[in-house]
């Protein structure tokens, strides 16, 4: 797949191209992407995206996204989308015209057919709706939304929600994979060592993270896999942090690794962060859910080394 930015793209065979932001590339986004795989062979096939969230160039936020740049790339690579599209997004793109950002970024392309979800709106206020769209020379497939039950569709925002109760599960089946944070190990307070338990401590960046507790998951870590557990939060116990971390004790594994790039795969929520009183409550609850979470994600690992390539 080759990644074009917009000011320089130059083609010429025809496209179908999927147009949205697509965060987390979750189960309603997938419904497009494969809606344009259909059409390959009888045209190239796309993705047009933003190189940052539309809402952190308007309203200056500090964004966590569900999924980065790089994975974005990864997956619609793994899917075998031809072009990825990228549009440095500013004031200037957001404050476009509908018609304007049609000219300067639809209409510039061979497009054949556009695919988008039922509820895209583009340009100056969001006041491009699938009407002007309907309007032009190529052809237009509005996808319908994905639901997660009767009432609600599946969309970012749900699943950041689900994050914030620690519902991985339910997460991970509504992006169709288990929910992956990559980071380089930095140092922590040197502390778990000394108490049995020695922790990764993974540089998470903007990743938007589940809910503060502890998850059984799965450790990439120089192309092998190991169990982990690990925990989300502010250690409270010791009240010495001041950014959630991300850190994880990972089983039968004994290595100093800072400074590498590991990749930790939430399965399932064990618990909620506790206080405790002094270093042997955390010892003796640590021990409890190694025991614990060493049997119950025996089969985690096996399903996910059975699924990579
Ligand atoms: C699986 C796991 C569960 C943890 N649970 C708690 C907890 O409930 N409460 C708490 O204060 N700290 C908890 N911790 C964080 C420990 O306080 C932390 O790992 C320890 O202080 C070492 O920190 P360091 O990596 O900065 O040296 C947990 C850590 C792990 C890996
Ligand atoms: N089983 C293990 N799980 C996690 N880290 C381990 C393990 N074995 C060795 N290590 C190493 O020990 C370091 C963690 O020790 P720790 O005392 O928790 O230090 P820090 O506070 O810097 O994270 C890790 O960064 C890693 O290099």
């Amino acid at each position: 797949m080759k990644v074009i930015k917009m000011e320089e793209v130059h083609l010429t065979e025809p496209l179908s191209l999927a147009i949205g932001f697509f965060d987390g590339l979750h189960l309603g986004h997938m419904s497009l992407i494969n809606e344009v795989l259909k059409y390959k062979g009888e045209t190239k096939t796309a993705v047009m995206s933003f190189d940052v969230h539309p809402l952190c160039v308007l309203k200056g936020e500090k964004r966590q996204s569900i999924i980065t740049l790089e994975e974005k790339k990864e997956l619609l690579e793994e899917m075998g989308i031809d072009y990825l599209l990228v549009i440095h997004f500013t004031k200037e793109v957001a404050a476009l015209s509908p018609q304007a950002f049609i000219d300067e970024y639809l209409n510039k392309l061979p497009l054949k057919r556009l695919v988008c979800g039922y509820d895209f709106h583009f340009g100056d206020h969001n006041s491009g709706s699938i009407e002007d769209l309907k309007k032009q020379s190529f052809e237009l497939i509005v996808k319908n939304a994905v639901m997660y039950n009767e009432t609600e569709k599946v969309s970012s925002t749900l699943i950041k929600k689900l994050m914030d109760q620690g519902m991985i599960e339910e997460v991970n089946t509504l992006l169709g994979r288990p929910y992956k944070v990559k980071g380089t190990v930095i140092h922590g307070k040197q502390r778990g060592r000394l108490i049995g338990f020695p922790t990764l401590n993974i540089d998470y960046g903007m990743k938007y993270l589940p809910k503060r507790g502890v998850y059984g998951t799965i450790v990439e870590i120089n192309h092998q896999y190991y169990i982990g557990m690990a925990n989300i939060g502010m250690n409270p116990t010791f009240n010495d942090i001041n950014r959630l971390s991300l850190e994880v004790n990972v089983f039968d594994f004994d290595e100093d690794v800072y400074g590498k790039e590991v990749e930790v795969t939430f399965c399932l929520y064990k618990r909620e962060e506790t206080v405790f009183n002094g270093l042997e409550g955390l010892k003796t609850q640590l021990t409890e859910d190694r025991k614990y979470l060493s049997q119950v994600m025996k089969k985690y690992l096996t399903l996910y080394k059975n699924n990579v390539k």
